[in-house]
C-alpha cells in the first residue's frame, strides 16, 4: 500500500446471502483469525436481513458490518425503507451511499445521495459515497468531469468533521471482468484526491479512496498497490471466503 492510510476492504453483497451464506461468512472469520498480520480494516455490508447477526458474530473475528443504502430522514412513513440509525442500532458500522446500481435503479441523485451521506453521519456510521462514470461516460472522454460532479454534489460540508469513505466504481468495471489499467486508476484516485484537498483541506489527504469494479484476487495486489487507493469495495468476489479471504491478504 502505497500511503500510510490503512486500507479497507469492504464486501457488498448487494442483494445476495440467505441464512445459509452466513457459513461463509463463518469461513472468513475464521480464516481471518489465522492471519498473522492482518493489515486492512474488514467489513461487509450485507442484506439489511443478516446485517443484526452478522454485526454480532463480526465483533468476534474484527469484521465490521455495513448498511448498501439508508434514507434520509431517521424514521418515519417509508414503506420499505431503512434508515441509517437502524442500521447503526443492528450494528453496523459504515453504510454505503450512492451506488451505481441504486443510482441507476431507484434513479437516485447525487442530491439524494448527499443527504444519505449526511444521515449516515448523524447515526454515527462511516458513509462509503460511491462514484464513477459509465462506459460510454468514459468514452466520451468525460470521465473526470462526472466524477468530479459526483464528488461536489454527493459529499456533504459535514464531511469535513466525520469520517466519509469515497469509493471510485467505473460503472463499466462493475462485475463485468473488466478493470481500468493501473494507470487509470492512479489517474482518477490522484484526481479525487486533488478535489477532496482543495475542499477540506489536509483532512482531504487522510480521506480514504477505495477501488471498485471486478477486484479479484488475481488483480487485488496491483490495483491496491496503486497510489491512492486506500483499500477496496468488493461484489461478488466477497461472496466466497476463499476470494474475499485472498483479497483482505494482498491489501
Ligand atoms: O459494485 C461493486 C461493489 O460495490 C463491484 O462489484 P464486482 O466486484 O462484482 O465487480
Amino acid at each position: 500500500m502505497a500511503s500510510d492510510i490503512t486500507p479497507l476492504i469492504a464486501g457488498n453483497w448487494k442483494m445476495n446471502g440467505l441464512q445459509a451464506q452466513m457459513n461463509e461468512f463463518q469461513a472468513l472469520g475464521d480464516k481471518l483469525a489465522t492471519l498473522e498480520n492482518r493489515n486492512a480494516l474488514v467489513a461487509i455490508c450485507p442484506p439489511a436481513t443478516l446485517l443484526a447477526a452478522m454485526s454480532e458474530k463480526g465483533a468476534v473475528s474484527g469484521i465490521a458490518t455495513g448498511g448498501q443504502d439508508c434514507h434520509a430522514s431517521p424514521n418515519g412513513a417509508h414503506t420499505g425503507d431503512i434508515s441509517a440509525l437502524m442500521l447503526k442500532d443492528a450494528g453496523a458500522a459504515y453504510v454505503i451511499v450512492g451506488h451505481s446500481e441504486r443510482r441507476a435503479d431507484h434513479a437516485e441523485t447525487d442530491a439524494q445521495v448527499r443527504a444519505k451521506a449526511q444521515a449516515g453521519i448523524a447515526a454515527g456510521l462511516v458513509p462509503i459515497i460511491c462514484v464513477g462514470e459509465t462506459r460510454a461516460e468514459r468514452e466520451a472522454g468525460k470521465a473526470d468531469a462526472i466524477v468530479a460532479g459526483q464528488l461536489e454534489g454527493s459529499v456533504p460540508d459535514m464531511a469535513s468533521e466525520a469520517e466519509i469513505v469515497i469509493a471510485y466504481e467505473p460503472v463499466w468495471a462493475i462485475g463485468t471482468g473488466l478493470t481500468p489499467t493501473n494507470a487509470d486508476i492512479a489517474q482518477m484516485h490522484a484526481g479525487i484526491r486533488r478535489l477532496l484537498v482543495e475542499r477540506f483541506g489536509a483532512r482531504g489527504q487522510t480521506i480514504r479512496i477505495l477501488y471498485g469494479g471486478s477486484l479479484k484476487p488475481a488483480n487485488a495486489k496491483e490495483i491496491l498497490a496503486v497510489e491512492n487507493v486506500n483499500g477496496g469495495l468488493v461484489g461478488g468476489a466477497s461472496l466466497l471466503a476463499n476470494d474475499f479471504f485472498a483479497i483482505i491478504s494482498a491489501a
